[in-house]
């Protein structure tokens, strides 16, 4: 996102506590030490800039970890984002974009969700994040922040020039485990549940270019210049694909075969999560580039050939 920012002139200072090794952010802007969790520290960074509007990505973001801590995540995602939100109010700073997710819909009632489908979420990562929504929603009466909270379906993909891309140690996501053992660099690959009510009986996700995402963002943020409120947008595809058309997928895209071995369904997970992006499309002029798997898997794989693990 600060790559993103930069490269449309927008001045981006990081607030990161420094504990993943998201350093590469500093050769895009300013790189500040703080936590979220530690509202001095907050304040220290806010205290002396003037910032125009506040990007929010942090979060504890695991599905199947939030279910075994749950305090872990109601700490990061609701009280992190409630001393953010306190020391914007004390400096001013009225606009804020914030990551959602698709988690705070929990079981689907539909095939495509929109911003209007029930919200009951199945862990409490998705509860976490649908608090901070709630909260947002009564920040804009109270004290008139102008807010736009986007709920991301499953992120993905590299910048396609491989510089930036995705690893968590350990690593739970699917697209960046099937594309490691198809080069042979991680462990072996494990299904989790082949006995949902889906095509092939694994989970069905929609997955959404990072660039796609970022560019969002900008949008949301050009969109709080004209719009009081507190706003939500779901960003997807609006394709789902499931566990093992992915790993087809990966196959076609590597060259290489991909053997896996299928395990007992993992905690909080739902079967099927596919966006419906109209509103955003509409208020946001947002399409995104990346309109299938393939190309994203692409990217993906160029960023994961190029690390050394
Ligand atoms: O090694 C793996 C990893 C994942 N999966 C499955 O693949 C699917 C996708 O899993 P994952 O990549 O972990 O994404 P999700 O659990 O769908 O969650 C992501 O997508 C959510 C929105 O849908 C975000 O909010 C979360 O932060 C993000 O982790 C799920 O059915 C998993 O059970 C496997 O079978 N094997």
């Amino acid at each position: 996102m600060a790559r993103w920012l930069a490269l449309r002139d927008h001045r981006v200072t990081v607030l990161d506590n420094l504990s993943t090794g998201h350093r590469e952010a500093v050769q895009w802007g300013e790189l500040v030490e703080a936590d979220v969790l530690d509202p001095a520290s907050l304040a220290r960074a806010f205290d002396g800039r003037r910032f125009d509007a506040v990007m929010h990505f942090c979060a504890r973001s695991l599905v199947g970890e939030s279910v075994l801590d749950p305090y872990a995540y109601y700490a990061a995602n609701v009280t992190g984002t409630l001393n953010l939100l306190e020391a914007m109010r004390a400096h001013g700073v009225e606009r804020l974009v914030f990551s959602s997710t698709a988690a705070v819909f929990g079981h689907p009632h539909s095939d495509r969700i929109d911003e209007e489908h029930p919200k009951q979420p199945i862990n409490p990562y998705g509860a976490s994040k649908l608090m901070v929504e709630r909260i947002l929603a009564d920040a804009a009466g109270a004290y008139g922040l102008r807010s736009v909270a986007l709920r991301y379906f499953n992120a993905a993909g590299a910048s396609p020039e491989a510089t930036i891309g995705e690893s968590h140690s350990p690593e739970t996501h699917l697209i960046p485990n099937v594309l490691r053992a198809a080069l042979g660099t991680g462990p072996a690959l494990k299904v989790f549940g082949e006995d949902y009510d889906t095509r092939d009986g694994t989970c069905v996700r929609d997955y959404v270019h990072v660039d796609d995402l970022a560019e969002a963002h900008l949008r949301a943020l050009a969109f709080l210049d004209t719009n009081a409120g507190a706003h939500t947008f779901n960003l997807g595809n609006g394709q789902g694909f499931s566990v093992r058309e992915v790993i087809a997928a990966a196959e076609a895209v590597s060259g290489r075969a991909i053997s896996f071995s299928v395990e007992p369904r993992r905690a909080g997970d739902p079967a099927v999560l596919v966006a419906a992006s109209d509103k955003a499309r509409a208020a946001l002029g947002w399409a995104p580039a990346y309109d299938t798997l393939a190309p994203i898997l692409e990217t993906a794989l160029r960023w994961h050939r190029n690390q050394p693990y």
